[in-house]
């Protein structure tokens, strides 16, 4: 149990023992050493509600607030805060469980089966810098589930069906035939663009391309065989930069667009007997109250458009059905483009009146801002295009490269390729995770790669510099007790012993930046402790104690870190 529930259950009992009820014990971690390190804030909520005095409610909580074993001191402070200092005992029990085990002594939840949809490019085109928040967050969010015991399932939602894929199709067998194939999708922009060309100025081609589509949406075998090469290839491209990018998707996390396509007449006609269904201007809506449109009418999520065809919205609630009936998932995180959240908000809305979600699944739109250049505008490249995965990622490397081989120039090439990766990649992806998802943030490549600061550099380093003091230790004893004096000793160790609160809020919320915040304060933490307690030059129980802080700091960083999906080096 993480000490923030551990600490909530008591409180909870005490207000229970003095008559009150269903209270918010609103436990948080103390925002000054002063304050001890865990603050119980409910009293004065509860003190209102029943109209006493909250000094003398708080009086009456601390006297029956049972934590022995856990704190060494409850304190109140101002109209009724309760302040609470955890014992150095239990905090070092603690720290000794998690140097032990794997997973830092983290008590696995009972698990749910959560899926977290991300990345879901449509495949028509090369991935852009549009596809990488989704990526790097939806990544972590993965890891940090299944790190703390839920069941998760990747889910790459591509888009892989439409009428654009006539027209690709038809490209691929044209420039097959010209033996020319290969060369013309080592670039799918290049590929779409020549096909779009072809569609405008050929009217042959365009019929084939329509041709095609038909066929495909017929079932027709060998058009969807030719489709199904496409998407391969294109497929392709997308895992080249998952491997760069070190992210978890394979192939198999794929279940595109095309997946639920058999299954969308059905659902319509499922609306439609449950007499959802709305003839609009020839298309096929569901109206819903919940929203109103431009004219204040509510509003109309299109299902089926005039003349026959689906839409992106009737493929989500496809998919809505296939993961509640077919995969009976608890929990499903749609890490999307904040941009789309009026479609979230509609199709989760429609998919509760069809019945497609019961009131407990916790589906939700996990939506993230957008990446802004320097002018405030989203990232383009100078020509205003948009910039692509690839050469970002190639960029991140490089800079870093150039950046290792001026701090180490007499390093060997292949060690500063090896660290300029894991530091290139780190930063992109810590620069971007160390930030509130709900917002949009101006992209700098100075700002992330720098060694000082709250960046992955910075952590990487300091990771490094633990390992360097354990390597030194030759008696390092894994064994050895922990004992906290000193005040710096106290604040790394409570701090070391919040990893298991910190993993839990980043799950609930779906937020990384608080395992970022996490990392960093640890990482500042160490180094103040490192100031104020000598490791090496000490001895006998305080030396071999100390060792064990540094252990446990390196042991949170590099998983804490690894969670992140950023790589340490153990040195740089
Ligand atoms: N279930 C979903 N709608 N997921 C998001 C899909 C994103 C879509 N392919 C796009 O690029 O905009």
């Amino acid at each position: 149990m993480t000490i923030q529930q551990l600490i909530n259950d008591r409180v909870v009992a005490a207000l229970a023992a003095v008559g009150v009820e269903g209270a918010n014990a609103a436990i948080q971690t103390a925002s000054k050493p002063e304050f001890g390190d865990y603050q119980a804030n409910g009293v004065m909520g509860a003190a209102k509600a029943l109209k006493t005095n909250p000094r003398a409610l708080a009086e009456q909580v601390v006297a029956k607030l049972d934590l022995a074993g856990i704190a060494s001191k409850i304190e109140i402070a101002g109209p009724g805060f309760i302040n609470i200092h955890l014992d150095p005992a239990f905090v070092a029990a603690r720290l000794q469980t998690a140097l032990h085990d794997d997973a830092l002594g983290i008590a696995k939840v009972a698990p749910q089966k959560v899926m977290v949809e991300y990345s879901s490019v449509n495949l028509a085109k090369e991935m852009h810098i549009g596809h990488l928040r989704g990526g790097i967050i939806g990544d972590a969010l993965v890891r940090v589930n299944s790190f703390i015991g839920h069941d998760v399932i990747r889910q790459n939602h591509v888009g892989d069906w439409g009428t654009q894929f006539g027209m690709l199709v038809a490209h691929m067998v044209e420039s097959r035939a010209a033996g020319e194939a290969d060369l013309e999708l080592k670039d799918l922009d290049v590929f779409y663009k020549h096909s779009k060309k072809r569609f405008d100025d050929d009217p042959a081609f365009a019929d084939l391309a329509r041709d095609y589509v038909v066929r495909l949406q017929s079932g027709d075998a060998e058009v969807l065989a030719l489709w199904q090469q496409f998407v391969k290839l294109s497929l392709a491209h997308c895992n080249a930069i998952y491997q760069k990018l070190g992210l978890l998707l394979t192939d198999d996390d794929v279940r595109g667009e095309s997946f639920y396509n058999d299954d969308l007449p059905v659902l319509v006609e499922e609306l439609r007997q449950l007499g959802l269904l709305t003839e609009s201007q020839g298309a096929q809506v569901v109206f819903l109250d919940e929203f109103k449109n431009k004219e204040g009418e509510p509003a109309a999520y299109i299902v089926q458009k005039q003349g026959g065809g689906y839409l992106y919205a009737t493929t989500d609630l496809g998919a809505i059905r296939f993961r509640t009936r077919e995969l009976k998932l608890d929990r499903c995180l749609y890490v999307v483009d904040s941009r789309q959240s009026l479609h979230f908000q509609q199709l989760f809305t429609t998919a509760r009146k069809a019945g497609f979600l019961s009131a407990d699944a916790q589906f939700e739109h996990i939506g993230h801002g957008t990446i802004m250049g320097p002018d405030g505008k989203p990232l383009k490249t100078r020509s205003g295009d948009s910039v692509k995965l690839v050469d970002l990622l190639n960029e991140a490397i490089e800079r870093a490269y150039a950046l290792v081989s001026d701090k180490s120039p007499e390093m060997a090439e292949s060690e500063r390729r090896q660290i300029a990766e894991a530091v290139g990649i780190g930063a992109l992806k810590y620069a971007d995770l160390s930030k509130s998802r709900n917002t949009d943030y101006i992209f700098d490549w100075d700002a992330m790669l720098s060694f000082e600061g709250n960046t992955a550099p910075y952590l990487q380093y300091a990771y490094t510099r633990v390992q360097s003091v354990l390597r030194k230790a030759e008696d390092y004893n894994p064994a050895a007790a922990i004992v906290i004096s000193e005040a710096a000793e106290k604040q790394l160790a409570v701090a070391l012993s919040q990893f298991e609160d910190v993993l839990f809020t980043v799950a609930d919320g779906s937020q990384p930046h608080h395992l970022c915040s996490y990392l960093y304060s640890v990482a500042t933490l160490f180094s103040r402790f490192y100031e104020a307690c000598p490791i090496l030059k000490s001895e006998g129980e305080v030396r071999h104690s100390r060792l064990q802080l540094a252990a446990l700091t390196g042991k949170t960083l590099k998983t804490g870190l690894g969670l992140l999906g950023i790589a340490v080096l153990e040195a740089m």
